[in-house]
Protein backbone atom coordinates (compact mmCIF):
# COMPACT_ATOMS: atom_id res chain seq x y z
CA UNK A 1 0.00 0.00 0.00
CA UNK A 2 1.18 3.50 -1.29
CA UNK A 3 -0.08 6.33 0.75
CA UNK A 4 0.72 9.59 -0.07
CA UNK A 5 -0.94 13.29 1.14
CA UNK A 6 1.52 15.96 0.66
CA UNK A 7 1.55 19.56 0.21
CA UNK A 8 4.08 21.47 -1.56
CA UNK A 9 4.93 24.87 -2.87
CA UNK A 10 7.19 25.25 -6.17
CA UNK A 11 7.19 28.75 -7.22
CA UNK A 12 3.69 29.40 -8.66
CA UNK A 13 2.52 26.10 -8.77
CA UNK A 14 1.66 24.20 -5.77
CA UNK A 15 0.88 20.56 -5.42
CA UNK A 16 -1.61 19.65 -2.83
CA UNK A 17 -2.04 15.57 -3.30
CA UNK A 18 -3.89 12.53 -1.43
CA UNK A 19 -4.57 9.20 -2.08
CA UNK A 20 -3.72 5.57 -0.82
CA UNK A 21 -3.04 2.39 -3.61
CA UNK A 22 -3.31 -0.91 -3.40
CA UNK A 23 -3.05 -1.47 -7.05
CA UNK A 24 0.23 -3.44 -8.37
CA UNK A 25 0.28 -0.55 -11.26
CA UNK A 26 -0.83 2.85 -9.75
CA UNK A 27 -1.07 5.57 -12.85
CA UNK A 28 -0.38 8.56 -12.46
CA UNK A 29 -2.59 10.50 -15.46
CA UNK A 30 -2.59 14.38 -16.18
CA UNK A 31 -1.48 16.80 -18.87
CA UNK A 32 1.92 18.44 -18.82
CA UNK A 33 2.47 20.53 -15.82
CA UNK A 34 0.18 18.57 -13.95
CA UNK A 35 2.40 17.58 -10.97
CA UNK A 36 2.96 14.23 -11.95
CA UNK A 37 6.93 14.36 -12.10
CA UNK A 38 7.37 16.44 -8.90
CA UNK A 39 4.71 14.11 -6.99
CA UNK A 40 6.95 11.17 -7.98
CA UNK A 41 10.08 12.90 -7.26
CA UNK A 42 8.94 13.33 -3.63
CA UNK A 43 8.00 9.44 -3.46
CA UNK A 44 11.69 9.10 -4.44
CA UNK A 45 13.26 11.29 -1.76
CA UNK A 46 14.00 13.73 -4.39
CA UNK A 47 12.09 16.78 -2.86
CA UNK A 48 11.12 17.26 0.45
CA UNK A 49 7.24 17.91 0.92
CA UNK A 50 6.28 21.15 2.65
CA UNK A 51 3.99 19.29 4.92
CA UNK A 52 2.39 15.49 4.82
CA UNK A 53 3.43 11.86 5.06
CA UNK A 54 4.58 9.37 2.47
CA UNK A 55 4.38 5.43 3.58
CA UNK A 56 5.05 2.27 1.89
CA UNK A 57 3.68 -0.78 3.15
CA UNK A 58 3.49 0.98 6.63
CA UNK A 59 6.83 2.09 6.87
CA UNK A 60 7.30 5.91 6.97
CA UNK A 61 9.54 7.75 4.54
CA UNK A 62 8.40 11.35 5.51
CA UNK A 63 6.42 13.02 8.06
CA UNK A 64 6.83 16.20 8.28
CA UNK A 65 5.21 16.49 12.45
CA UNK A 66 7.60 14.07 13.19
CA UNK A 67 10.66 15.96 11.15
CA UNK A 68 11.12 12.57 9.10
CA UNK A 69 12.63 12.18 5.53
CA UNK A 70 14.16 8.81 4.77
CA UNK A 71 17.53 9.61 2.23
CA UNK A 72 16.87 9.16 -0.93
CA UNK A 73 19.34 5.97 -0.88
CA UNK A 74 18.15 4.41 2.05
CA UNK A 75 14.06 4.32 0.51
CA UNK A 76 14.27 1.25 -1.43
CA UNK A 77 12.58 2.68 -4.24
CA UNK A 78 13.43 2.10 -8.06
CA UNK A 79 13.10 5.33 -10.20
CA UNK A 80 13.32 4.53 -14.24
CA UNK A 81 13.52 7.96 -16.34
CA UNK A 82 11.76 8.43 -19.49
CA UNK A 83 15.73 8.71 -20.57
CA UNK A 84 17.12 5.54 -19.73
CA UNK A 85 20.11 7.24 -17.64
CA UNK A 86 22.29 4.49 -18.20
CA UNK A 87 26.05 5.21 -17.73
CA UNK A 88 27.34 5.51 -21.58
CA UNK A 89 31.18 4.38 -20.04
CA UNK A 90 29.57 1.05 -18.17
CA UNK A 91 28.77 -2.07 -20.92
CA UNK A 92 24.93 -3.60 -20.06
CA UNK A 93 26.97 -6.23 -17.58
CA UNK A 94 27.93 -3.28 -15.10
CA UNK A 95 25.09 -1.17 -15.96
CA UNK A 96 22.86 -3.94 -14.09
CA UNK A 97 25.05 -4.49 -11.69
CA UNK A 98 25.13 -0.45 -10.52
CA UNK A 99 21.92 -0.55 -7.96
CA UNK A 100 23.16 -4.20 -6.18
CA UNK A 101 26.61 -2.75 -5.79
CA UNK A 102 25.40 0.89 -4.37
CA UNK A 103 23.25 -0.69 -2.00
CA UNK A 104 25.99 -3.29 -1.29
CA UNK A 105 23.71 -6.36 -1.50
CA UNK A 106 25.04 -9.61 -2.95
CA UNK A 107 24.92 -11.04 -6.10
CA UNK A 108 21.73 -13.05 -7.05
CA UNK A 109 22.53 -14.83 -10.51
CA UNK A 110 19.22 -16.67 -10.31
CA UNK A 111 17.31 -12.97 -10.12
CA UNK A 112 19.70 -11.98 -12.87
CA UNK A 113 19.52 -14.72 -15.21
CA UNK A 114 14.86 -14.35 -14.47
CA UNK A 115 15.33 -10.64 -15.42
CA UNK A 116 18.02 -11.36 -18.57
CA UNK A 117 15.08 -14.07 -19.90
CA UNK A 118 11.94 -11.61 -18.94
CA UNK A 119 13.51 -8.18 -20.73
CA UNK A 120 15.27 -10.39 -23.09
CA UNK A 121 18.52 -8.14 -22.72
CA UNK A 122 20.78 -11.27 -21.87
CA UNK A 123 22.51 -10.93 -25.46
CA UNK A 124 23.12 -6.99 -24.54
CA UNK A 125 25.38 -8.13 -21.80
CA UNK A 126 28.60 -7.17 -23.68
CA UNK A 127 27.50 -3.75 -25.17
CA UNK A 128 27.79 -0.32 -24.20
CA UNK A 129 24.30 1.95 -24.06
CA UNK A 130 25.43 3.51 -27.38
CA UNK A 131 25.11 0.49 -29.26
CA UNK A 132 21.50 -0.49 -28.03
CA UNK A 133 18.03 0.83 -29.45
CA UNK A 134 16.40 3.58 -27.07
CA UNK A 135 13.81 0.08 -26.80
CA UNK A 136 16.64 -1.87 -25.27
CA UNK A 137 18.22 0.86 -22.78
CA UNK A 138 14.61 1.12 -21.52
CA UNK A 139 14.61 -2.08 -20.81
CA UNK A 140 18.18 -2.07 -19.55
CA UNK A 141 16.75 0.25 -17.13
CA UNK A 142 14.08 -1.34 -16.22
CA UNK A 143 16.87 -4.57 -15.17
CA UNK A 144 18.95 -2.47 -13.41
CA UNK A 145 15.93 -0.66 -11.12
CA UNK A 146 14.57 -4.31 -10.23
CA UNK A 147 18.13 -5.79 -9.44
CA UNK A 148 19.00 -3.07 -6.76
CA UNK A 149 15.55 -4.71 -5.27
CA UNK A 150 12.97 -1.90 -4.60
CA UNK A 151 9.93 -2.08 -2.55
CA UNK A 152 8.48 0.00 -5.12
CA UNK A 153 9.41 0.96 -8.33
CA UNK A 154 8.72 4.93 -10.15
CA UNK A 155 9.03 4.72 -13.66
CA UNK A 156 7.94 8.54 -14.91
CA UNK A 157 6.73 8.16 -18.73
CA UNK A 158 9.45 5.23 -19.63
CA UNK A 159 8.06 5.17 -23.10
CA UNK A 160 7.65 9.20 -23.34
CA UNK A 161 10.97 9.13 -25.97
CA UNK A 162 10.10 6.30 -28.27
CA UNK A 163 8.09 6.05 -31.38
CA UNK A 164 5.04 4.12 -31.86
CA UNK A 165 6.18 0.78 -32.62
CA UNK A 166 9.11 0.98 -30.07
CA UNK A 167 6.02 1.45 -27.40
CA UNK A 168 4.56 -1.48 -28.72
CA UNK A 169 7.45 -3.29 -28.29
CA UNK A 170 8.25 -2.21 -24.60
CA UNK A 171 4.65 -2.72 -23.06
CA UNK A 172 4.30 -6.94 -23.46
CA UNK A 173 7.78 -6.63 -21.09
CA UNK A 174 5.78 -4.12 -18.46
CA UNK A 175 3.38 -6.10 -18.42
CA UNK A 176 5.11 -8.93 -17.28
CA UNK A 177 7.04 -7.21 -14.98
CA UNK A 178 3.65 -6.22 -13.12
CA UNK A 179 2.83 -9.75 -13.53
CA UNK A 180 5.96 -11.23 -12.93
CA UNK A 181 8.19 -9.63 -10.76
CA UNK A 182 6.21 -8.94 -7.75
CA UNK A 183 6.84 -5.30 -7.01
CA UNK A 184 4.63 -2.73 -6.97
CA UNK A 185 4.90 0.14 -9.26
CA UNK A 186 3.78 3.98 -9.97
CA UNK A 187 3.35 4.68 -13.47
CA UNK A 188 3.02 8.16 -14.56
CA UNK A 189 2.21 8.50 -18.35
CA UNK A 190 -0.16 10.83 -20.31
CA UNK A 191 -1.29 8.48 -22.43
CA UNK A 192 -4.81 6.90 -21.45
CA UNK A 193 -4.27 3.82 -23.43
CA UNK A 194 -0.92 2.89 -21.89
CA UNK A 195 -2.14 3.21 -18.82
CA UNK A 196 -5.59 1.51 -19.39
CA UNK A 197 -3.15 -1.77 -20.79
CA UNK A 198 -1.15 -1.38 -17.22
CA UNK A 199 -2.62 0.09 -14.20
CA UNK A 200 -5.21 -1.37 -11.81
CA UNK A 201 -5.54 1.97 -9.88
CA UNK A 202 -5.54 5.65 -11.36
CA UNK A 203 -4.60 8.78 -9.97
CA UNK A 204 -5.78 11.63 -12.15
CA UNK A 205 -4.11 15.02 -11.54
CA UNK A 206 -5.20 18.24 -12.48
CA UNK A 207 -2.92 21.28 -11.74
CA UNK A 208 -1.44 19.93 -8.93
CA UNK A 209 -4.68 18.52 -7.46
CA UNK A 210 -6.53 14.79 -7.62
CA UNK A 211 -8.97 15.29 -9.63
CA UNK A 212 -10.51 11.60 -9.58
CA UNK A 213 -9.15 8.78 -8.35
CA UNK A 214 -10.37 4.99 -9.29
CA UNK A 215 -10.02 2.10 -11.64
CA UNK A 216 -9.57 3.03 -15.65
CA UNK A 217 -12.67 3.00 -16.08
CA UNK A 218 -11.76 6.90 -14.64
CA UNK A 219 -9.64 7.13 -18.20
CA UNK A 220 -10.89 9.63 -20.62
CA UNK A 221 -11.65 7.71 -24.18
N1 LIG B 1 11.46 23.83 -8.73
C1 LIG B 1 10.41 24.40 -9.32
N2 LIG B 1 10.19 25.73 -9.22
C2 LIG B 1 9.13 26.31 -9.79
N3 LIG B 1 8.19 25.65 -10.49
C3 LIG B 1 8.37 24.33 -10.64
C4 LIG B 1 9.48 23.64 -10.07
N4 LIG B 1 9.37 22.32 -10.39
C5 LIG B 1 8.23 22.21 -11.13
N5 LIG B 1 7.64 23.40 -11.28
C6 LIG B 1 6.37 23.65 -11.99
O1 LIG B 1 5.42 22.74 -11.47
C7 LIG B 1 4.52 22.35 -12.49
C8 LIG B 1 4.43 20.84 -12.53
O2 LIG B 1 5.62 20.30 -13.08
P1 LIG B 1 5.84 18.73 -13.26
O3 LIG B 1 7.13 18.54 -13.98
O4 LIG B 1 5.67 18.06 -11.96
O5 LIG B 1 4.61 18.36 -14.21
P2 LIG B 1 4.34 17.04 -15.05
O6 LIG B 1 2.91 16.71 -14.83
O7 LIG B 1 5.34 16.00 -14.70
O8 LIG B 1 4.57 17.54 -16.53
P3 LIG B 1 5.22 16.78 -17.80
O9 LIG B 1 4.21 15.75 -18.22
O10 LIG B 1 5.36 17.89 -18.81
O11 LIG B 1 6.53 16.20 -17.37
C9 LIG B 1 5.00 22.99 -13.77
O12 LIG B 1 4.22 24.13 -14.02
C10 LIG B 1 6.44 23.36 -13.47
O13 LIG B 1 6.83 24.47 -14.22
Amino acid sequence: MLRVEVSKQLGNFSIDVAFASEGRVTGLFGASGAGKTSLVGMIAGLQKPDRGMISVDGDTLDDTAHNLHVAVHRRRIGYVFQDARLFPHLDVRRNLDYGRRMNRLTPDPAQETRLNEMLNIGHLLDRRPGQLSGGERQRVALGRALLARPRLLLLDEPLGSLDGSRKAEILPYLMRLRDEAGVPMVYVSHDPDELRQLASQIVMLKRGRVAAFGGIDILPA
